[in-house]
């Protein structure tokens, strides 16, 4: 039975737990810590995000999800096995607006952040001595509160940080999001491999929609490098005998565009559909 952890608060629970939803596997119902699902030969473990690196790194629980950030954070050896595509964010320094510019600047002065580690390495490897303030979170006060001079934190949209009179500066030094991560022992765990094939299957049906068209003959290369696909599109006769039905997978952001094109190359009742679930 393959262990799964996962976020039992903060921004990456709603989203994991949808995730697993589409997957196939048993939804938490309640507050409980641990959730055995049978069924497809899982059991979760409900963690802080901040603990399930620690959990998985240690090899107690085979895989979990978590931030990139918080992995690296965490200086444990878990290994990121595939990002998620959620929670998208940016780690980086911010200040008073116009005060620095350059990260050479951080040097003497008061850091506020929760990821000491990453700030730590980061200020090291560039040879910057600066002091690391811990705190929890609601970092961005931190400054108009007198008890540091910088933060390094998580950025989205940097409404936080504007709120807060702060600007970024320098580059960021992580972009991260949601990962799988998993125990070095869990490589050849053919859970692992199912679990995987699901997620993925997840991420391909929210990326991608499923274009159908028909196409006069004459049409039909025009159209289908239009939508080349994944592999390459199925082409079915019609029968009238004159044209086609082109079936092809589509990037869900640029459907509208491909659409458009078809209709100029001569495609004509161009249908989209949403995938539910999909094995690749
Ligand atoms: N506003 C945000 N947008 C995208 N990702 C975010 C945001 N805030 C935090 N994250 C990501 O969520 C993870 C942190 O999760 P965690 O639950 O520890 O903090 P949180 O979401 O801020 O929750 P809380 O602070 O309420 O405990 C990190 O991977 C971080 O990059
Ligand atoms: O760039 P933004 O879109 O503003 O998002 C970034 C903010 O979101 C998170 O804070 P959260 O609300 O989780 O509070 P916390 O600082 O207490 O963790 C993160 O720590 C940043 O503060
Ligand atoms: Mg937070």
């Amino acid at each position: 039975m393959l262990r799964i952890a996962v976020p039992n608060k903060g921004s990456l629970s709603d989203p994991a737990a949808d995730m697993l939803g589409e997957a196939g596997y048993r939804r938490r119902r309640g507050r409980e810590l641990v959730l055995a699902d049978p069924d497809n030969d899982v059991e979760f473990f409900f963690l802080r995000p901040r603990d399930i690196a620690v959990y998985v790194g240690s090899g107690t629980v085979d895989v979990g999800i978590t931030g990139r950030d918080l992995l690296l954070d965490s200086g444990v050896e878990a290994i990121e096995h595939r990002a998620l595509g959620f929670a998208r964010s940016t780690f980086r320094f911010a200040a008073p607006a116009g005060e620095i510019t350059r990260v050479e600047q951080i040097a003497g002065k008061r850091v506020a952040t929760s990821y000491d580690v990453l700030v730590d390495a980061f200020l090291r490897r560039r040879g910057i001595e600066a002091e690391v303030v811990h705190l929890d979170g609601a970092v961005e006060s931190a400054v108009r509160l007198g008890i540091a001079d910088v933060v390094a934190d998580v950025v989205e949209t940097g409404g936080t940080l504007r709120a807060a009179g702060l600007e970024t500066f320098g580059d960021p030094l992580l972009e991260s999001e949601a990962v799988l991560i998993r125990s070095r022992d869990a490589a050849t765990n053919n859970g692992l491999a199912v679990l995987d094939r699901r997620l993925q299957g997840v991420l391909v049906a929210r990326e991608y929609v499923l274009v159908d068209y028909d196409v006069p003959a004459d049409k039909l290369e025009a159209a289908v490098r239009v939508t080349p696909g994944f592999e390459s599109p199925t082409v079915s006769p019609l029968h009238n005998g004159e044209s086609f039905a082109v079936r092809s997978m589509v990037r869900r952001s640029v459907t509208n565009q491909v659409m458009d094109e078809l209709y100029e190359v001569g495609a004509r009742a161009i249908l989209v559909t949403s995938i539910h679930a999909c094995r690749i």
